[in-house]
């Protein structure tokens, strides 16, 4: 390599000298066609003269593409691949926190380093007893790109890849695939699964205020064998995940973008943010938890979603709450004179008053930028279904809606099992019949359920103790079942509502 840069060097003067008085030569000529054909030919032979001095060629590969708002996978690939390699050979590496993503040792995976060159190093690859040359660089960041963009603050990275020009074909055709592959391999090994939510974070020179992504390690222990829900109903959802999370074809070839909509209903309590977690786990998954009252306007909701990244849910939580999704649509000069004072070359002061609109939130769903990115799943989770727009859960946009009810028997059983112990039903018989008579008259969230049956002390783990766990819930149950026959007549009489008669005995 040194060798051939030392060539390169006398090359360059050679090349220069013979520029100049080419240059003096074609001022003299005075004919047009004369000198097209020269221009043609001249190019050629200096193509061949430059391969003679200089046969290696180069691939970069940059951190940012498409606008230079998304970290391009070509690249993050190409650090995987070269983690090995770079460890091994690299006398200066960059570490940055991750690795991880296998539930079974959570500890040891946050702990874990990923390292990758550092900028001005090179290290060497074989591939077919090729030989190749990678380096990493940086440049300073463009004066000219918009300031929000995080991407454009920091510098710019890239790697180079050098190789001889005889064996273009091989590295153009297999090695660079061959990289990319096992980039990715190296990727789902090494990777750290995060809960990411957007911010309002005020800028570094103008205290503007923007949405930023920022993230926490994704630890959440549940999953769906700790879930309390219909049997049949689980495995339903969990055939649609496998369905989705093998669909690549499927959309493709029916030209869907590869995305599907979830709805989440149930009173509070009933485990609609469990299930998210459950789904995450299962999946592999990040999440995105969107804040959408922090989100200023439908521009900003659109830079946070083109910031997602592919395999991952898009959650937003008791959507009901945080918009104004009632189906009374603001006209579109409203929105259109919202969208001016969110546009991102402008951003405002902070201002805690979302101005995100339910058409906003349709665009982000199946609109054209819901397209970017690929694998994802969009959750929406509400204790009201009722008060949502028909719009916004329609088929196409929610495909999936799921009811996260009341406790009953199946459930408890689950939930005791699993607080208490493997054979407190068989054990306690009288109390759990007791428990189901109670469970089928009044309404408790499994939430509730599974408080009661926590155990309170040491003494209570061993299943000869567990009595009190259970006499707590039916305490619980009994008194329950008084106060919705004390508050649900009188409910009635307040509210001089008496279509509704709750009891005919
Ligand atoms: N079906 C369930 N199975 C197991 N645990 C549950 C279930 N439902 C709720 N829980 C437990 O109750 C707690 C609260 O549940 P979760 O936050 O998922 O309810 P939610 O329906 O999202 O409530 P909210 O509507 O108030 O947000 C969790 O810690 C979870 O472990």
């Amino acid at each position: 390599m040194d060798e051939a840069l030392s060539w390169f060097g006398q090359a360059s003067v050679v090349v220069s000298v013979l520029a100049v008085c080419w240059t003096m030569i074609w001022q003299n000529l005075q004919h047009i066609h004369l000198q097209q054909f020269f221009a043609r030919n001249f190019n050629r032979r200096a193509r061949r003269l430059a391969a003679v001095v200089d046969p290696y060629l180069s691939v970069t590969f940059e951190e940012y593409e498409g606008g230079r708002i998304k970290s391009s996978d070509a690249f993050e690939e190409v650090k995987a691949y070269l983690t090995t390699a770079s460890t091994r050979d690299v006398r200066h590496l960059r570490a940055e926190c991750g690795g991880g993503g296998s539930r079974r040792d959570a500890a040891a995976d946050r702990d874990r380093l990923v390292l990758s060159m550092a900028k001005g190093e090179e290290v060497a690859d074989v591939f077919k007893d090729v030989k190749v040359w990678w380096s990493a660089a940086a440049v300073p960041p463009p004066q000219d790109t918009v300031p929000w963009s995080r991407a454009s603050r920091a510098e710019r990275r890239f790697f180079r890849l050098d190789f001889h020009e005889r064996h273009r074909d091989l590295v153009l055709n297999e090695y660079l695939t061959h990289v990319r592959r096992q980039g990715r391999d190296v990727m789902a090994k090494n990777r750290q699964r995060r809960l990411y939510t957007n911010i309002l974070k005020e800028g570094y020179d103008d205290g503007f205020y923007r949405d930023v992504w920022t993230h926490v390690p994704f630890d959440h222990p549940k999953t769906f064998d700790k879930l309390a829900m219909d049997p049949a109903k689980k495995k339903e959802i969990i055939d649609d995940l496998d369905m989705f999370k093998k669909g690549k074809d499927y959309h493709k070839r029916v030209g869907k973008p590869w995305k599907r909509g979830y709805l989440l209903y149930g009173p509070p309590g009933t485990g609609k943010s469990t299930m998210v977690a459950a789904m995450a786990n299962y999946l592999e998954y990040d999440v995105y938890d969107f804040e959408l009252t922090s989100v200023n306007t439908n521009t900003d909701l659109r830079k946070l979603l083109i910031e997602t990244k592919s395999r991952s849910i898009m959650v937003f939580e008791d959507i009901d709450c945080s918009l104004d999704v009632t189906g009374e649509r603001k006209s579109k000069d409203e929105e259109d004179n919202e969208e001016k004072d969110g546009d991102p070359r402008r951003p405002k002061k902070k201002d805690t008053t979302s101005k995100v609109t339910l058409s906003g939130l349709l665009n982000f769903i199946d609109g054209l930028w819901s397209a970017c990115g690929e694998e994802r799943l969009i959750v929406f989770t509400t204790n009201h279904v009722d008060k949502l727009d028909p719009a916004l859960i329609r088929t196409g946009r929610m495909d999936k809606k799921i009811e996260m009810s009341y406790c009953d028997f199946e459930s408890f059983e689950f939930l005791a099992r699993m607080h208490l112990h493997e054979d407190v039903v068989e054990v306690y018989r009288a109390q759990c019949d007791r428990v189901k008579a109670l469970l089928e008259e009044v309404d408790m969230a499994p939430v509730d359920v599974g408080e009661h049956l926590t155990p309170k002390s040491p003494k209570e783990l061993k299943l000869e103790n567990v009595g009190p766990c259970l006499e707590r819930l039916v305490t619980a149950l009994l008194e329950k079942d008084k106060e919705d026959a004390r508050s649900g007549p009188q409910a009635q009489v307040d509210g001089q509502d008496l279509v509704v008669v709750e009891d005919d005995n």
